[in-house]
């Protein structure tokens, strides 16, 4: 493993939270750097309650250890919806492989438009509802605040992004893996996650210390994102990619399982963000030069995901 390999970046938001204008562009910089170098970083200091993180942790350990058939009473329908429940193996984050070792249960922000879909929730689990909710504005607010530090960094007016992020199609997932049995043998290369990028602009992901999720370098080799006490690990995906003309990268991860960590539950929480679905993502005037002529003609957001989905499915 090479030096650079060892030290995904990690990023102290507390200075950009306080708002001295000298420190936020430093805060800026240097995610400006991560996002093009790594297009991962470890944020700490990153505004979130802490209770708010520990209750929605506690309330997906509970919801999954809830019966099957309460689980399947907020079975996923379809991905238009894109909520609830989806059960072990149902999911293939990298299409070449068997079923990903996980469940998840996903919700999001509810949209303002009366026609749109509605969250999940199960029966007689108030608590649940409430700490996911509660959790879901938490979020939001977060991750406006990394938006608007990407537009300092990127030279745009402060709410270029969040602007364009303000009907929140946002998407929050729940992830379980469960232990696997003794003497389990990944027969056809199954893992608890496989290989992908993100499809939308950036992912916040809270995980526990179970260990596994890995990152692709530059360079083609994984290394691992050991769990940070206390940190949120940040991403771009696809379409950041694209909008910043390639200078912010979709970086490829997965989760595998440590032997150490085989035998025990793995959870963590990953809040998707995408813009709004009319938003025109269009190469940011910043991101191009002489060198780096701009690559992709002007699309919106909603047609962005829609392309991607269909080459995945
Ligand atoms: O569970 C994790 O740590 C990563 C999950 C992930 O990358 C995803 O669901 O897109
Ligand atoms: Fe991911």
């Amino acid at each position: 493993m090479s030096e650079q390999a060892l030290s995904i970046p990690i990023i102290d938001f507390g200075p950009f939270i306080q708002g001295d204008p000298t420190a936020r562009q430093q805060v800026a910089a240097q995610m400006r750097e991560a996002s093009s170098q790594w297009g991962f970083f470890y944020l700490a200091n990153c505004g979130m309650p802490q209770g708010s993180v520990s209750e929605a942790f506690q309330a997906s350990k509970d919801f999954f250890a809830l019966p099957d058939e309460i689980k399947q009473s907020v079975a996923w329908q379809n991905a238009q919806s894109n909520r609830g429940y989806v059960g072990v193996r149902r999911e293939r984050l990298d299409p070449s492989k068997p079923g990903d070792l996980k469940e998840a249960f996903n919700a999001a922000p509810e949209d303002r438009d009366a026609s749109a879909a509605r969250n999940l929730w199960p029966a007689d689990q108030p608590e649940f509802r409430e700490h996911v909710e509660t959790f879901l504005t938490d979020c939001i607010t977060t991750a406006d605040r990394i938006l608007e530090t990407f537009a300092v960094a990127l030279d745009q007016p402060d709410n270029f992004f969040v602007n364009a992020h303000d009907l929140h199609h946002h998407t929050l997932r729940l992830l379980h893996y469960p232990p696997l049995p003794e003497g389990f043998v990944a027969e056809q290369g199954e893992s608890r996650a496989g290989a992908h990028t993100d499809y939308g602009s950036i992912t916040l992901l809270f995980q526990d210390d179970a260990g596994g999720l890995e990152v692709c370098t530059r360079q083609g080799e994984w290394v691992q994102a050991t769990p940070i006490p206390g940190t949120v690990v940040i991403n771009t995906g696809d379409l950041m990619h694209r909008w910043t003309n390639h200078v912010f990268c979709s970086t490829p991860h997965r989760v595998n399982v440590p032997k150490a960590a085989m035998h025990r539950h793995r959870y963590s929480i990953a809040f998707f963000c995408h813009p709004n679905k009319n938003a025109n993502i269009e190469c940011i005037d910043s991101c191009t030069d002489a060198s780096n002529p701009v690559r992709y003609p002007p699309i919106s957001a909603g047609e962005h995901l829609l392309q991607r989905l269909n080459a995945t499915y």
